[in-house]
């Protein structure tokens, strides 16, 4: 063999031994997440461009036959802005959620239920007969109540907006003993309102549901790297960091984090063992958050593993990103 062949061979032999041990640093985590429940939240800005709605259906149907068992819940609130606005009615957020009309509403449901949720699904059954839609209306999977919020000391009524009071969680159960990936859209009936229904922002719906079926890990889309301790300076995105750590970040959180950083505040405290946000406009995210040990975003944990001696950060700024500079991802 001549010099080149030699030098090809060599990379060609390079190129198998990095395929090999990047399949191979999945094992401990397919071994974890055997048969295990995972909440997947599909935010409505990570799914705005087709191919990552493409790949975002790839990942999910890699989850389920890799012997996870996925769960989307999805939102849509740039999509529900668009048909609003089409339609001529005025959108208005007050402290990161949508103050919802009656006239609203139907637009809320129709996007999400009518055209997002069929969307998911249709991606995902390119693949197989695998993804059925369920609104939070269906069979009684969410109810709801009327959440009033106080904003800058002002209660501040939001109209047709919604927490989650209860999950009856055995439908998305029967699902997915059939093998079948649910896609659910965060409406909820009224508890107190036969009749009427509510808009729930998919972050909380997401999480109530993680907790209600006991899931593994809660993984959060959205449109950045993951939680910035000290937000827009992109030298501070947080790894891991324990619940503790983030509910005394929280109040210094800008809005659209408040709802996410919530979610996963509710999941873990709630049971689930891991919560994370990572960036949906990265393709398979999912796959790399899920399979590696570095995973692809921010962990939210109980507890981390502390690093015996972790390198001096001169940059640092606040006393989460101290903290969480100390710890790294573990199994459990
Ligand atoms: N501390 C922070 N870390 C990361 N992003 C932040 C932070 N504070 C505010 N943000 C903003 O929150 C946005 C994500 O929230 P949102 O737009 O509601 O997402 P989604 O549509 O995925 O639910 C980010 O694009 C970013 O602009
Ligand atoms: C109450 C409230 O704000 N509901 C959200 C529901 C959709 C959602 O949460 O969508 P994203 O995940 O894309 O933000 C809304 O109307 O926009």
């Amino acid at each position: 063999m001549n010099e080149p062949e030699l030098l090809l061979g060599d990379i060609a032999q390079g190129l198998a031994g990095v395929k090999a041990a990047t399949l191979i640093e999945s094992l401990p985590w397919l071994k974890a997440f055997h048969d295990k429940i995972m909440v997947i939240k599909f935010g409505g800005n990570a799914m705005v461009d087709p191919e990552l709605q493409r790949t975002f259906a790839e990942d999910i149907v890699y989850l389920r036959y890799a012997g996870i068992k996925p769960v989307v819940v999805h939102g849509g609130g740039p999509q529900i802005s668009r048909m609003l606005d089409r339609l001529g009615i005025e959108s208005e957020f007050r402290g990161g959620y949508r103050v919802t009309s009656p006239e609203a509403m139907d637009v809320v449901r129709m996007v999400l239920t009518g055209q997002i949720s069929r969307d998911i699904v249709s991606h995902i059954n390119e693949h197989g007969p695998l993804a059925t839609a369920l609104s939070g209306e269906d069979a009684g999977l969410f109810e709801g109540r009327k959440r009033l919020v106080e904003i800058d000391g002002e209660v501040v009524d939001l109209g047709l907006v919604g927490d989650v009071v209860g999950v009856n969680p055995e439908t998305v159960l029967e699902h997915l003993a059939a093998g079948r990936i649910p896609v659910i859209s965060s409406i909820a009936p009224d508890r107190d309102e036969p009749g009427q229904v509510l808009n729930i922002n998919a972050d909380a719906a997401a999480a109530a549901l993680a907790v209600a079926l006991g899931a593994e890990k809660l993984v959060i889309l959205t449109d950045v790297a993951g939680l910035y301790s000290d937000w827009p300076n992109r030298d501070s995105l947080v790894s891991v960091i324990e619940v503790e750590q983030l509910r005394s970040l929280l109040p210094s959180l800008e809005s659209g984090m408040i709802p996410k950083m919530g979610a996963c505040l509710e999941a873990v405290d709630g049971g689930v063992p891991k919560a994370a946000i990572i960036d949906g406009r990265t393709p398979h995210s999912i796959l790399l958050e899920v399979f590696t040990q570095s995973g692809s975003g921010t962990e939210v944990v109980l507890h981390a593993a502390v690093v015996p001696e972790p390198a001096a950060t001169p940059n640092e700024t606040t006393a989460a990103t101290e903290a969480t500079a100390q710890t790294e991802r573990q199994l459990s």
